[in-house]
């Protein structure tokens, strides 16, 4: 879909709903005020209004060898246009590579020493060995439909996190969920019973949102001449990638930038198709900090034929189901357009994002820097900010790019000027 950018906001809709069989009427549900007050009162407490922001389509995403147009809701220009800039370079390497985790999310439950001075926790770990069989049958109990569809409990660890506090930790598998709720309701179950057989008080009971069980895997492979840009050759920019990626793995403030720029295009998905984004983003850099250092999630190296490898490993607790995926008009009219059909797809896609949101921010700052690229787009919204309307805009966005000062001051004095000419 080349050239879809250059389309205006119907001519979109059109596009999309040629390229996904859905009928164009159904698009009103990214209207404004789509979401109307009576459903985000029941969404949420204590509402006041709905605040809205942009949704976009990111093209050129093939993942398997199927093509996907990518809902994203974001408030930064140039991050949908860096995704699609990316994905199509990522295309000619054949696009991206994904796999998934089985959808395995971590219930626990906080148990702590009956009597403060007197801890003996091995007692207390022996019993919940012992019952592991019936504590998992337990946890199956709260949600036999789940059990019935493929899911359930799969295993049961305990954990000695002090003398006086242990942790037991129940994996299962919540299907196309994201599964807060349901491994919620599986701690609440187990805990009475914990807590009975060890003599140990149950504390908290609540998931994990450190989904490394549950991660996407995606790869990709990008030939050089694909790379090359405006004044750079292609092995140029793949030799800065794949320096900026190790500047990444040594620092870990360079590292938080770096995942910043991932997360900018997971976020994204995020919030477009309903998911719950605090959920991924604490997921996320928990999981980047996992081994002690904080890592980059996302990870570049030159192949002896100087093709450029990307890697990326991302916790995916997202659902297709549950949440707000069914409530919100425009999240559910998302989900139909990116076609994801389980939890897995959708975290796929989702991590093929946030790697080619990457690819696109090193590219840029590996060679030209980032300001043409993104100051130029980022400029239509100081233009908007300073208050220009209509054809306005285009011809104020010309003029703040070509003084090199896209500030809001500028943009005013610039305005004001545009307005005298033409009286
Ligand atoms: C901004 C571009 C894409 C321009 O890139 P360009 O070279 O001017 O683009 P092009 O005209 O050659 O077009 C190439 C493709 O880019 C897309 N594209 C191109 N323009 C548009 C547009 N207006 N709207 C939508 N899509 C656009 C579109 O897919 C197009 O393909 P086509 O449709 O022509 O076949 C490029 O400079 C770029 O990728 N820059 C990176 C920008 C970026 O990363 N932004 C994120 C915000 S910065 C940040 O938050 C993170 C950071 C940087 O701190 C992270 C880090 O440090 O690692
Ligand atoms: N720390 C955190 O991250 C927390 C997050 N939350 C919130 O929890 C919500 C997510 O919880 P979650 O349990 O996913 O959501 P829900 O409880 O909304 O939905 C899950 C339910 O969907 C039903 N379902 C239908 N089809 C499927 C399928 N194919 N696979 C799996 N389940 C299916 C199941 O119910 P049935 O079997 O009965 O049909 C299941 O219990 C989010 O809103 C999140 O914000 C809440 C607390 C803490």
């Amino acid at each position: 879909m080349s050239g879809f950018f250059r389309l205006g906001v119907d001519g979109r809709r059109d596009a999309v709903a040629a390229a996904t069989h859905i009928p164009r009427d159904r698009f009103a549900a990214l209207d404004p005020g789509s979401l109307d007050l009576g459903s985000a009162d029941n969404l949420i407490e204590n509402v006041i209004g709905t605040l809205e922001l942009p949704l976009a389509v990111a093209t050129n995403f093939r993942i398997n060898g199927r093509d996907f147009l990518v809902p994203m809701a974001v408030e930064e220009a140039s991050v949908v246009a860096a995704a699609s800039n990316a994905a199509k370079m990522i295309r000619a390497g054949g696009g991206f590579f994904a796999r998934s985790d089985p959808p395995w999310m971590i219930a626990q439950v906080q148990l702590t020493a009956p009597r403060a001075g007197e801890p003996a926790p091995q007692p207390a770990v022996a019993a919940i060995h012992a019952a592991r069989g019936d504590l998992l049958a337990l946890a199956d109990s709260a949600h036999p439909r789940l059990v019935a569809r493929g899911g359930g409990a799969r295993d049961l660890l305990v954990r000695v996190l002090a003398p006086d506090m242990l942790v037991v930790d129940v994996v299962v598998d919540c299907q196309d969920a994201m599964g807060a709720n349901l491994l919620n309701t599986i701690a609440e179950v187990l805990a009475p019973r914990l807590s009975d057989m060890t003599g140990w008080t149950a504390g908290l009971r609540i998931l994990s949102n450190l989904a490394d069980r549950r991660r996407a895997h995606v790869t990709c492979r990008v030939p050089p001449g694909a790379l090359a840009g405006r004044g750079f050759s292609g092995a140029a920019a793949a030799a800065g990638i794949a320096s900026a990626s190790r500047f990444a793995e040594l620092d870990p403030y360079r590292a938080a930038t770096h995942n910043k720029g991932v997360m900018n295009g997971v976020d994204a998905v995020a919030l477009a198709t309903g998911q719950d984004w605090r959920a991924i983003e604490a997921g996320a850099h928990a999981y980047a900090g996992l081994t002690g250092a904080y890592r980059p999630l996302a990870t570049w190296r030159l192949d002896p034929e100087g093709w450029l490898c990307g890697a990326i490993s991302l916790p995916a607790a997202v659902g297709v189901v549950g949440g707000a995926t069914k409530v919100h008009p425009a999240a559910r009219l998302a989900l139909e357009i990116l076609g994801a059909t389980s939890g897995a797809e959708l975290g796929q896609v989702m991590a093929a994002v946030g790697l080619a949101s990457n690819l696109a921010a090193l590219r840029a700052l590996a060679t030209e820097g980032i300001q043409r690229g993104h100051m130029s787009l980022h400029a239509r919204s100081v233009a908007v900010g300073a208050g220009a309307q209509g054809a306005e805009v285009d011809l104020l966005v010309h003029r703040l790019v070509e003084s090199a000062e896209i500030k809001h001051d500028r943009a005013v004095l610039l305005l004001h000027e545009l307005r005298s000419e033409s009286r």
